[in-house]
């Protein structure tokens, strides 16, 4: 099981430059529910191969049978690497990707990525990841949490790093708090990401 599951992530490193390679974050806002939605508004886009990483708790709020790509769990982590020779998957996985978007990103998930806490498979990507490469946010908190002041400071933390805040808009939360916490719209994030696909070359030969 480990060795197609670390072949297929290899074999897509050497794909054909086409591939645009997407990894989708997940943490533990309800705005998770919205992961099938976003993962199939992203296949639409040309050239892109979805992969996603789930923390633990972003499982309470998706049914991993609505997302047609594959999911990392920390379980894989540990699964794979049982001896010194195997493959690491955070490491794979940050090798692969040419863009990370974290969507939701969760008030927890924020606090440890602005302090480099590294405790979970999609932690230690964000904590490995090569900046020069794109990685988008999408915050998503009760509007309590967002006001919060520590709340800003992280997120400009993330910032410094080269971080790209997609910002979470104003709506009825579903606890029934009214205000800013809920994460951006599908729409907006799949447009986020639009922005980072590689220009289609211009044929030079005349047609
Ligand atoms: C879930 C969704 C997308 C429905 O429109 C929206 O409410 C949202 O993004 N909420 C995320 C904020 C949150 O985590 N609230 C937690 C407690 S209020």
């Amino acid at each position: 099981q480990s060795d197609d599951f670390v072949s297929s992530l290899k074999t897509d490193l050497f794909k054909s430059s086409g591939t645009f390679r997407v990894l989708v974050g997940v943490t533990g806002s309800v705005a998770a529910l919205k992961l099938p939605f976003l993962v199939s508004e992203l296949l639409q886009l040309p050239g892109v191969d979805v992969r996603v990483v789930t923390t633990e708790h972003a499982k309470h709020f998706y049914n991993p049978s609505d997302v047609s790509v594959k999911i990392y769990t920390d379980k894989d982590e540990w699964e794979l690497w049982t001896q010194r020779s195997d493959p690491v998957l955070h490491i794979e996985l940050r090798r692969w990707a040419d863009l990370l978007i974290i969507a939701p990103l969760d008030a927890n998930t924020l606090g440890k990525i602005a302090n480099g806490i590294c405790d979970n498979l999609l932690t230690c990507v964000v904590r490995a990841w090569d900046t020069s490469r794109p990685l988008l946010f999408c915050p998503a908190m009760n509007t309590a949490m967002w006001l919060h002041p520590i709340t800003a400071q992280q997120v400009s933390g993330l910032k410094e790093f080269g971080y790209v805040e997609i910002p979470c808009i104003a709506k009825k939360l579903v606890c029934g708090d009214e205000g800013k916490g809920a994460m951006a719209e599908v729409s907006t994030i799949v447009s986020f990401v639009r922005q980072y696909l590689p220009k289609p070359v211009e044929s030079s030969q005349k047609t």
